[in-house]
């Protein structure tokens, strides 16, 4: 991915932060008729595509449903039925369903009335305040005296401790605490487990929670049957999307005919046996391969298919934490004691209200032909121009494809052809409830004409199998991110279901990821390893043998491949001893001396820690020496930005229209093997990270990049980009925008930026200030240098404080790193890590980018 990335990476940003943010009253086109239930969508082979006018019953009572419906079914039933798995789970729940959901229509109709909402879901409320509108139903629409009692009769003991203490786990373990990176994590279609119908799950204590989803059968069943197919035939692919193209279009009928045909012979009432499911899906995949939620899928399956009735999964979502919790000492029941979290503070504490209200949008093209997107900035009102629209090319979104862009409550955006500019296709004004935002030509049709579309477009060749599958899975994404809605209240801006680490199978081909993974690094295949913000002001340490350069090397030529082999390295590494430091000025040091470095949170939501010292003086001046020109190498240019998503970032047009005034700063890429300082830095990073550095090694096989011998690791490539320098000189700024990107929904690693890592190289308290303007006005008599920086701080505007009004600001200080996560813990991007880089008011303003993806073993 590096080298796809490092010329010109690519941003999402904000078209017109200069927009006043107005909450838009302009009407949308996504008004809902919320009467239509799942479980009415017929069953179809070739569409059944739901559409944004009739789909859903509210996703918030349907929370309501399940929810209380396993709490009955906990509370009614002896311990032998549950253990009755799955037969009499859905009995049960299919038996209980209507009185349930006619005992919750009153509910549904007044959440109908709350407002304009996209499937049911209430507005959010114009002010943003804690922007979490949405009452998740959750485990709360369950009465604590029923959970206790499911359990106790579940675990057949009347053990209260145990109970108080796996309630208040929920509450408290949950939330921040949840230390690590997940994808998908615990995704399953079968029904819960005892310990689950009674309200616990292992994952709750690892800090995710339960979301209890529904799927539209069709076309859920075929393409996360294909997923799983993919995941278990393309383990040791590249793109396993390829696997599901070729295996997903041809075994994956070929399974569900196989099982027709069985179901049809045995003549099975209802469903096919587990037990017949697994031995059909092991005589085409083999024993290894077969997981059970992949057998469970495909028994909802067998057992809706003449009904129609929808999926019913679940998987771990993250529920951010109340904010009291944020704070160690300042909200007298949770001080910082986990376990007490769960007790309700006795005032309520709000975040303070935000007067920034931008958010990301996602637009996503249903269609197979590319189209333009623009942002619409109105009439232009005074100069030669003024009466003319001024519109702005966000990007191209291809067929099938998605991108994005920050943006403002009320900013309108419209699609047209790529060949047509003149002609609007569908025009969008963005409101918090509508960020994710659909181009659909058939969306107009009637379900059934719907299918007849599609079926006459797969017929005639006009759509290809993989365009299909592309439309299905965002049908399937689109779906389950209405449900995670509701239960989180932010939106899913990623793709569902993400891999599913967690059944990484020993067996398979991965032992050498997975040490990586699991090894020393504290990182265990259940996630990726995410410094914990439990509370602003923690403080974390960590270890690192790539010490402080306090001299420069005498030689700084360029590392090639050979000096990554393990006996070059080493050798390095004694040799630079002579020039380094566990502080920043000489002391006498082993040669397998560490130095540590602590990382303080400074907000919890987004996950924001800083690390001061990051860079000793001698290494800031090394970056600003290659920033700035003196040491030559590095061309810095005009920074572009560009939405992300764009894929061809050759096109030069798309890529001067992009330069515009949200980022006025200028910037040049180097890459870690520059020179043995750079690389230092690197590793540095993958310390703070708790990664292993090799993945951040250049992946390619030997024969490509002419070496012999290489530490290369089963990731698909580095996963490290180049180190983005920046400068900022007076006037100049970065606007609100996210590092994120939006992974092709072709790619089925669905890899991101999971960590961006800003170091500050001058600034407040500059400690190498002196030291960096004699140097310069030395070398290249820079004028701009001579003057300290003033402005220029690197704002998160969204944070969610009880304190502040903009959001949470950081000061540039020379050396100093900030570490910020644009991931969730459940795989969500993190829409609240949108940050800016504030205008510099006097001097110069440099910044040294590093932006690490998540690991993915291929
Ligand atoms: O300059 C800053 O403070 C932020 C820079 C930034 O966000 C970026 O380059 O993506
Ligand atoms: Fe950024």
């Amino acid at each position: 991915m590096t080298e796809e990335y490092d010329d010109d990476h690519h941003d999402d940003d904000d078209q017109s932060s200069s927009s006043d943010g107005e909450e838009s009253k302009s009407e949308d086109s996504n008004e809902e008729d919320l009467d239509h239930d799942y479980d009415e969508i017929p069953s179809n082979e070739c569409a059944g595509y739901p559409t944004s006018t009739k789909q859903h019953v509210s996703s918030e009572i349907k929370q309501h449903i399940l929810a209380v419906a396993i709490a009955i079914l906990a509370a009614v039933t002896t311990h032998a039925q549950i253990n009755g798995g799955f037969d009499s789970w859905k009995t049960e729940l299919a038996k209980d369903w209507n009185a349930i959901r006619s005992s919750f229509t009153s509910r549904g109709e007044s959440s109908k009335t709350v407002g304009k909402s996209t499937a049911g879901i209430p507005r959010a409320s114009p002010s943003g305040g804690d922007r979490a509108p949405y009452a998740a139903p959750s485990m709360d629409a369950i009465p604590t005296e029923l959970r206790q009692r499911a359990l106790q009769k579940a675990l057949g003991t009347n053990s209260g401790h145990k109970t108080t203490i796996l309630d208040d786990s929920r509450a408290a373990i949950g939330h921040a605490r949840a230390t690590a990176f997940r994808r998908t994590a615990g995704l399953t279609f079968c029904p819960p487990t005892v310990m689950e119908v009674a309200g616990v799950s292992q994952s709750q204590i690892n800090g995710l929670v339960d979301l209890e989803f529904i799927l539209p059968l069709d076309p859920s069943v075929r393409v996360l049957h294909s997923y799983y197919l993919g995941d278990a035939l393309g383990s040791d692919s590249s793109f396993v999307y390829d696997n599901v193209n070729i295996f997903g279009s041809f075994d994956s009928d070929v399974i569900l005919t196989d099982i027709d045909v069985v179901h049809e012979q045995e003549g099975t009432e209802g469903a096919l046996t587990l037990e017949r499911i697994r031995s059909i899906l092991e005589s085409h995949l083999g024993e290894v391969m077969v997981n059970d939620e992949h057998v469970c899928l495909l028994q909802q399956y067998t057992e809706h298919k003449q009904s129609g009735r929808s999926i019913r999964g679940r998987t771990k979502v993250y529920e951010r934490p109340r904010v009291s919790t944020f704070y160690q000492n300042k909200y007298s029941s949770t001080a910082g004691n986990a376990l007490s979290v769960s007790r309700e503070p006795t005032e309520k504490i709000l975040p303070a209200s935000l007067t920034f209200t931008g958010f990301a949008t996602k637009f996503i093209n249903l269609s197979i032909q590319s189209i333009n997107l623009y942002w619409d900035g109105g009439h232009i009102s005074s100069g030669p121009k003024a009466g003319q629209m001024h519109s702005v090319l966000v990007g191209i979104i291809p067929g099938m494809e998605s991108i994005g862009t920050a943006s403002f409550p009320g900013h309108s955006f419209f699609v047209t052809p790529t060949y047509d500019k003149a002609h609007v296709l569908q025009r969008w004004t963005v409101t918090e409830d509508d960020v994710v935002l659909y181009y659909d030509p058939l969306e107009n049709l009637s379900i059934e004409d719907q299918k007849r579309e599609v079926q006459k477009l797969c017929d005639t060749g006009k759509w290809s199998q993989k365009q299909k599958f592309a439309r299905e899975a965002w049908i399937v994404d689109r779906s389950f991110g209405r449900d995670y809605l509701v239960k989180t209240g932010r939106h899913w801006l990623s793709v569902f279901p993400q891999p599913f680490l967690d059944h990484l199978d020993i067996d398979l081909a991965v032992g050498e990821a997975r040490n990586v993974l699991m090894g020393n690094t504290g990182v265990n295949h259940q996630g990726i390893h995410l410094w914990n913000a439990g509370f602003i002001g923690q403080v974390h340490t960590f270890e690192t043998s790539h010490l402080y350069f306090i001299d420069v090397p005498s030689t700084l030529s360029p590392l090639t491949k050979d000096d990554y082999r393990p006996e070059a390295d080493e050798q390095r590494r004694l040799t630079m001893r002579k020039y380094q430091s566990s502080q920043t000025k000489r002391v006498s040091i082993a040669s397998n001396a560490t130095m540590s470095l602590s990382l303080k949170v400074i907000s919890c939501a987004p996950r924001v820690l800083e690390v001061k010292k990051f860079l000793s003086p001698v290494e800031v001046q090394h970056l600003i020496d290659l920033a700035s020109g003196a040491k030559g190498d590095v061309s810095m240019q005009r920074s572009s930005v560009l939405a992300s998503g764009i894929k061809n970032r050759k096109d030069q047009k798309i890529r001067d229209t992009a330069k515009q005034d949200t980022r006025s700063s200028t910037g040049g890429w180097i890459h870690r093997e520059h020179d043995v300082i750079v690389d230092g830095i690197f590793r540095r990073v993958a310390d703070l990270l708790n990664i292993d550095e090799r993945m951040m090694r250049d992946q390619r096989p030997p024969h490509l990049i002419g070496a012999e011998d290489t530490e290369s690791l089963p990731t698909h490539d580095r996963i490290v980009e180049a180190m983005q320098l920046l400068r900022y000189g007076p006037g100049e700024e970065y606007t609100p925008h996210h590092d994120f990107t939006y992974p092709s929904i072709e790619n089925r690693y669905q890899p991101r930026r999971y960590a961006t890592v800003l170091m500050y190289l001058t600034g407040e308290g500059d400690v190498v200030e002196e030291g960096i303007r004699r140097s310069r006005s030395r070398k290249n008599g820079n004028a701009d240098a001579s003057d300290g920086l003033e402005g220029g701080e690197t704002t998160f505007p969204r944070a969610i404080t009880t304190e502040f009004h903009d959001g949470v600001k950081v000061q540039p200080q020379s050396g100093k790193a900030v570490l910020f996560y644009n991931v969730l813990p459940d795989g969500n991007l993190d829409d609240l890590s949108q940050h800016s880089g504030g205008k510099v008011v006097s001097g110069v303003k440099y910044v040294a980018n590093i932006w690490v993806w998540d690991p993915i073993i291929a």
